[in-house]
């Protein structure tokens, strides 16, 4: 193991599997959570923040600051789609939380993501478990960004199987698509971890029992809030368990050997009944004309999965809490 951690920034819309995730985080000794950037997706940025400040409480690290982030999209979108159907009205499964204690810090989250890659350059890794708007801002406002930044781990795509979204579209990338594709064409080191791996990673209805009947603070939290997630596999896809989305993208950025990647070019189409879909250019072939495709640099994007190895970490380090 590395003798000094890895410096993380999980940019997150809590969330059900995002609290899971970032439980996951403090309870892994491999990384370093500097810092919370809030953005919209499983629910407004508003509640985002108020959720990601309410869970650093129930985890005892009120000294790990939260920043707040973009509550639109980078064209200035307002429409946007909450998935409250996920996750429940409050995004932690209509728990009824007390408001927390703390507050969102003065700077944006966007300055936060420029100003720690700034001052540790090539040290940072942002793992993203939303829409992708506040890691665009930060490239466009920022020509360093995208080289000062360690590595972009992200939740988003579905890389050549059916999106959650529509059949053409995941719903980190449909959240906001011109974002994903100004990140995955940045020339940032990009890791994408798509729906057709983390699919693969089912948190069943017997390690929730488990998860129950153990005694660790976080596995006592999260089965409470557990149940709107289940409730919403059941109905949506016949399944008894639940996808571990966002904890498997943690993981990534913890040991990146669980999974294996392929290396390409990402796009990410913007309009139209294909919006959000993501496409990788494996660059086996070497185009004739100059597009929109040519010379754009080359990301990873997780193709498989030591699934079983994933959910054991997650129920340890969970249980263990
Ligand atoms: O059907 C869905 N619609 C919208 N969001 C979803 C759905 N299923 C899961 N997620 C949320 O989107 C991310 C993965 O795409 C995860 O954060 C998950 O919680």
């Amino acid at each position: 193991m590395a003798s000094e951690p890895k410096m993380i920034i999980i940019d997150t819309d809590p969330g059900i599997d995002d609290a899971m995730a970032i439980f996951l985080a403090l309870r892994s000794p491999e990384v370093e959570v500097i810092g919370l950037t809030t953005i919209y997706g499983n629910v407004y940025t508003t509640l985002a923040t108020r959720n990601a400040l309410h869970l650093l409480e129930v985890a005892g690290r009120t000294d790990i600051p939260v920043a707040e982030g973009s509550h639109v999209t980078l064209t200035k979108g307002t429409k946007l789609r909450i998935a409250d159907f996920v996750h429940g009205a409050d995004g932690l499964g209509n728990q009824n939380f007390p408001p927390p204690k703390g507050k969102q810090i003065e700077e944006s989250a966007v300055d936060f993501l420029i100003r720690q890659a700034k001052n540790n350059p090539g040290k940072v890794t942002v793992v993203a478990l939303g829409p992708l708007t506040n890691i665009a801002l930060a490239i466009q406002q920022d020509p360093d960004f995208s080289k000062n930044i360690g590595q972009i781990v992200l939740l988003g795509g579905a890389f050549a199987v059916n999106g959650n979204v529509n059949p053409a579209s995941e719903a980190n990338i449909f959240g906001d698509p011109d974002a994903a594709d100004v990140v995955f064409t940045s020339g940032a080191d990009i890791v994408a971890i798509g729906i057709n791996v983390t699919h693969q990673v089912v948190l069943t209805a017997s390690d929730r029992e488990k998860l129950a009947n153990s005694k660790g603070k976080f596995a006592q939290y999260l089965t409470k809030i557990l149940g709107v997630y289940f409730s919403y596999h059941l109905e949506a896809y016949d399944n008894t368990g639940v996808y571990l989305h966002d904890p498997t993208t943690i993981l990534a950025a913890v040991d990146p050997s669980l999974l294996t990647y392929i290396e390409g070019s990402v796009r990410v189409q913007t309009s139209g009944i294909t919006r959000g879909l993501t496409i990788l250019y494996n660059k086996q072939k070497r185009f004739g004309e100059v597009t929109e495709w040519s010379d754009k640099p080359s990301v990873k994007v997780a193709v498989t999965v030591d699934a079983p190895a994933v959910v054991k970490l997650v129920m340890d380090r969970l249980m263990d809490s």
